[in-house]
């Protein structure tokens, strides 16, 4: 891009907006008026002035983005800070792993990060910008605050050297000793895993009780709650501190418990809270597992973990290292508006090229496609901003895309990724592949990263995708580099289920026995009770779905005698919006009560258990109301 491109679209870019309207968010939000208020405080005459592109306060850090606030300084001056040297960990956590490093290890080959692609990994749907991310780092600026108090505490020290390759978001990450568990959801079965993993995990010993009977230093609460956990999930949780360790479990099966216990049995070796990194991909994961954390270690101890997102935790290190993205600290995060909109500049670049105008001084009425034809121009925009999504998810880089023969495409990457670099933006899918890149280029941010954390429990380790996808996004790749990375890992799959019915268990088993792929898993099993059977009804059409749902309910739901006929005890869940459209007027139709979530719900906080308890008498109430109300 010429310096006369770049500076047309500073000055032009603001020309896209008539033909896709974007969306603004209201001055009355809570979120803006905060961030506004913040900016005040902070000194600021006003929001910063030309902000191409973006609805600036909308993604910005820290309340309106004033990097040098108290707080944004903390994280700076944590990180500078740190300057201890490998070698100094090494010696001093000799200590901290000695009575524990039972497990042979090997070293992973090379402590050097592989290369990594610049645009690797996915992230969440752009369009579902989790603001709450801001939140998180807020309170991400504040953990590193009480770091440094904490530091002086604790010099435990990992014994080997830190950081192979693995994972943000499977593709970096920090490893060999320092602590790693990574914990995979139900897609175990998805796993094509060989004999030898089954003989590995045979080969684990059961009676971890033993392991705690001699931990007479463990406070009475930890010792407690690792004896609630089952055999399997307490050798998870206790096994030694630096062996990585992968778990594979399915749903319900006590993964964020035996997280809890993992982060508690670290706790109790004497590594600092302010040095275990807890990565969820939800902020209520993390708020969840904070929270019970909280309820055993105490709230101070769990507020001094750092547990996030891995978006929250990537865009902390990109703002921490903007300039070493060709960015200042304070860059923005585009949503999907202004991607599309820098899409249709990137476009116009193109077509400006293509017409021999090199200097890009055509302006819109040049275009033929974009005043003439919007609805055409449109489209186009749409579809080369799903190719731009597409390549930033699979990691592909324009060379690669010239290298296939996509000239168009990789002028398109190219001109999107300039463009926001110009505009000093981010977009949400570069915040992991900025983060990889940075650990992976960038050998001092690394050494920062290694010598802050200490020990890092993955949560979802196997999704490069999240929930918004459907449940299509497990991805076996991340154990497989797992195992691959950490030579000496130690894996423990979690196969009892505690949340569902055996009728669920079973039918779920017998499905998955078809995938060719899955792994040579012993059967989920589950202590609970086998409950109704699923039914499997094949209806024509849609709005026969429908019916018979509706039909259904009423018919649940006026059945005194059933458990749970309440309406707000039941749920349906459909794949496409268009379903949610005919259920939504079929119920009003019929006049039956009904609430819609979208990907939000996935992001709601889980209820705990008293909660979920006077919801009950809540909902029994409600039942009650609800068959008075057919029985009259
Ligand atoms: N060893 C255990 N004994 C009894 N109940 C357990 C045990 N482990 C887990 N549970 C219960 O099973 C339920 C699910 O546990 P948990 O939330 O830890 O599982 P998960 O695998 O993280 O679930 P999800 O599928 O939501 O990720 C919780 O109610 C928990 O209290």
């Amino acid at each position: 891009m010429t310096d006369q491109q770049s500076g047309r679209i500073s000055s032009y870019f603001s020309a896209s907006k008539p033909i896709i309207p974007r969306k603004r968010p209201s001055d009355s939000s809570p979120l803006h008026r905060h961030r506004i208020k913040n900016a005040c405080d902070a000194g600021l005459d006003s929001v910063p002035k030309r902000v191409p592109l973006a609805e600036v306060p909308l993604n910005r850090f820290n309340a309106i983005g004033n990097y040098h606030s108290p707080s944004s300084e903390a994280i700076h001056s944590s990180f500078n800070e740190r300057t201890v040297s490998v070698s100094a960990i090494g010696s001093a956590n000799e200590n901290l792993c000695q009575s524990l490093s039972e497990t042979p290890r090997r070293e992973p080959e090379g402590s050097k990060p592989k290369e990594v692609d610049y645009f690797a990994a996915t992230g969440l749907l752009d369009d579902d910008f989790d603001d709450s991310i801001l939140e998180q780092i807020d309170i991400l600026v504040e953990q590193k605050s009480a770091e440094k108090a904490a530091e002086q505490q604790l010099d435990h020290r990992c014994d080997e050297k830190f950081l192979s390759e693995s994972n943000i978001a499977g593709e970096v990450s920090l490893s060999s000793g320092c602590n790693i568990i990574s914990v995979g959801l139900g897609n175990d079965y998805l796993l094509n895993s060989g004999v030898e993993l089954l003989t590995k995990e045979e080969e684990l010993g059961t009676n971890t009780q033993g392991l705690l009977n001699s931990n007479s230093s463990m406070p009475e609460d930890y010792l407690k709650y690792l004896h609630s956990l089952n055999d399997r999930q307490r050798e998870a949780a206790c096994t030694d501190i630096s062996t990585p360790l992968m778990i594979v479990a399915g749903p319900g099966s006590g993964k964020t418990s035996t997280m809890v216990g993992r982060v508690l049995m670290l706790l109790n070796e004497g590594i600092s809270p302010s040095n275990i990194l807890a990565m969820t991909f939800t902020t209520s994961a993390a708020s969840e597992m904070r929270e019970r954390i909280g309820a055993i270690a105490g709230k101070t101890t769990a507020k001094e973990l750092t547990i996030s997102t891995f978006h929250s935790f990537s865009l902390q290190l990109c703002r921490s290292h903007g300039e070493k993205l060709g960015r200042t600290s304070e860059f923005f995060i585009y949503g999907q508006g202004q991607q599309r909109n820098a899409i249709i500049e990137a476009i116009r670049l193109l077509e400006n090229d293509k017409s021999g105008n090199k200097d890009g001084a055509v302006l819109m009425g040049d275009l033929p496609n974009s005043e003439k034809n919007p609805k055409q121009f449109k489209d186009k925009a749409k579809k080369w901003q799903k190719f731009v999504t597409q390549a930033k998810a699979s990691g592909r880089t324009s060379a690669e895309y010239r290298a296939m023969g996509n000239e168009t495409g990789a002028e398109i990457l190219e001109n999107y990724n300039k463009i926001l670099k110009s505009c000093n933006a981010l977009d949400y899918h570069d915040l992991i592949s900025c983060s990889v890149m940075l650990l992976g280029d960038f050998p001092e941010v690394f050494k920062e990263c290694q010598d802050s954390w200490k020990a890092i429990v993955i949560d979802e380790f196997q999704d490069t995708s999240v929930m918004q996808y459907n449940f299509n996004g497990a991805d076996i790749s991340g154990f497989m580099s797992f195992r691959n990375d950490f030579p000496n890992y130690k894996e423990i799959r979690l196969n009892k289920n505690y949340r569902s019915t055996r009728c669920i268990v079973e039918a779920a088993s017998s499905l998955i026995q078809n995938n060719s792929k899955r792994c040579q898993l012993k059967n989920v099993l589950t202590d609970n009770s086998s409950g109704s059977k699923i039914v499997m009804k094949e209806c024509h059409n849609e709005d026969a779905q429908c019916a018979f749902i509706v039909d259904k309910i009423i018919e649940i739901s006026s059945n005194h005698s059933a458990a749970n006929c309440c309406y707000g005890n039941i749920a349906i869940l459909y794949r496409r919006q268009a379903s949610g459209k005919a259920f939504q007027m079929a119920f009003r139709d019929r006049k039956i009560p009904f609430n819609i979530h979208g990907v939000a719900f996935y992001r709601k906080k889980k209820k705990s258990d008293s909660q979920s308890a006077s919801e009950k008498v809540g909902r029994e109430k409600g039942r009650d109301r609800c068959s008075k109300l057919f029985k009259n």
